[in-house]
Parts: C-alpha cells; structure tokens; sequence
C-alpha cells in the first residue's frame, strides 16, 4: 500500500460540519485505513475574497487503491455533500478533497496532478500536513516539507482547538 495525503476543505453549509463528516467518510474508503487527520483550521480565503472563511484539514489515508481509484472515491464523497461542480473555480465549495500526495508517485494527465502543484505555497495546507507528515518529508519533486514552511507565514491561518 501507499500513504496518500489528502486536503479537505469547506466554506459553505456549516464547513466545521462537511469537514468532520467527510473525515468520517474516509474511514469507511474501501482498500483503504485512515492514518492520521490534522486539526481543524480556520483559513483566509485565496483567491477572491468576497466569499466565506474556509475550515481546512489534512488527513493520511493508507490504500491499496490507485491514484484515479481514490480520485473517484474522494469525487464521490465530494458529490454526497452536494458539491455543484462546475461552479466559479475560485468560488465556495462545500467540501473539496483533494489528492496531495500519493506515495512517492508524480502524476500528470488531464484529471490529477500529485503532487498538488499550488501545495508548495498554501499555509492552510502546509500547516496541517505538518501536524501529521514528518517535518523532513520529501514531497516529490517539490522539496522537503520543512524548506517549505520556512517560507510560509502563518498569517491567515488559526488552528482550532
Ligand atoms: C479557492 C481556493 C483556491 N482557496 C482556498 N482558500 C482556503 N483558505 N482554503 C481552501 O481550501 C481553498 N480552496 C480553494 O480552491
């Protein structure tokens, strides 16, 4: 098996509510063992900000599954929480999974991107992925973990306790 990371966020329909139900939901993935969830956290918007704070998590997922199997499983968690796709890119959401780090793979075709190429630069993924991955991770072909958070400032991002 592989050690899959996945970012989940929401900023619609009560987000503290769609982030706990979705981590539920990934304990019940087929093929796979839910390792590890961050905090909650409480993140400024990027991109437009005329739309909701967003509460951002990260969770560890152990699978058997490969990268596009767990994209449809991630997609259909998404879909039970009445995610309206085709919706302003940058606009709310009510629950976003999105595949971050799948083993050591780097994968580019037209549905996935692993490593998650805007990772490297947002806070309200780096700080929670550093609660659970270890501080020296190498995340392929972006660099370690910790060179990243360096640079990062964590303005904009409250850990909920
Ligand atoms: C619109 C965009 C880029 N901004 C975000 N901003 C924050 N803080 N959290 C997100 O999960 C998030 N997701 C997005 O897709």
């Amino acid at each position: 098996s592989v050690i899959a990371y996945i970012g989940l966020g929401s900023n619609l329909d009560n987000p503290t509510q769609q982030v706990e139900s979705a981590l539920q939901e990934l304990t019940a993935l087929t093929h796979s063992t839910l390792l590890a969830h961050s905090s909650l956290y409480k993140t400024r918007p990027v991109g437009p900000q005329n739309q909701p704070y967003y509460i951002n998590a990260v969770a560890s997922l152990a699978t058997t599954l490969d990268a596009e199997e767990l994209l449809d499983q991630l997609q259909a968690i998404e879909q039970t929480h009445r995610r309206v796709r085709g919706t302003e890119r940058w606009g709310p959401r009510t629950l976003d999974l999105d595949l971050l780090i799948f083993g050591e793979a780097t994968i580019d075709t037209p549905r996935l991107r692993v490593p998650h190429p805007e990772m490297a630069d947002r806070a309200f993924v780096l700080l929670p992925l550093s609660e659970i991955a270890p501080i020296g991770m190498d995340i392929p072909g972006m660099g370690r973990l910790q060179d990243m958070l360096r640079i990062q400032s964590g303005e904009g991002v409250e850990r909920l306790d």
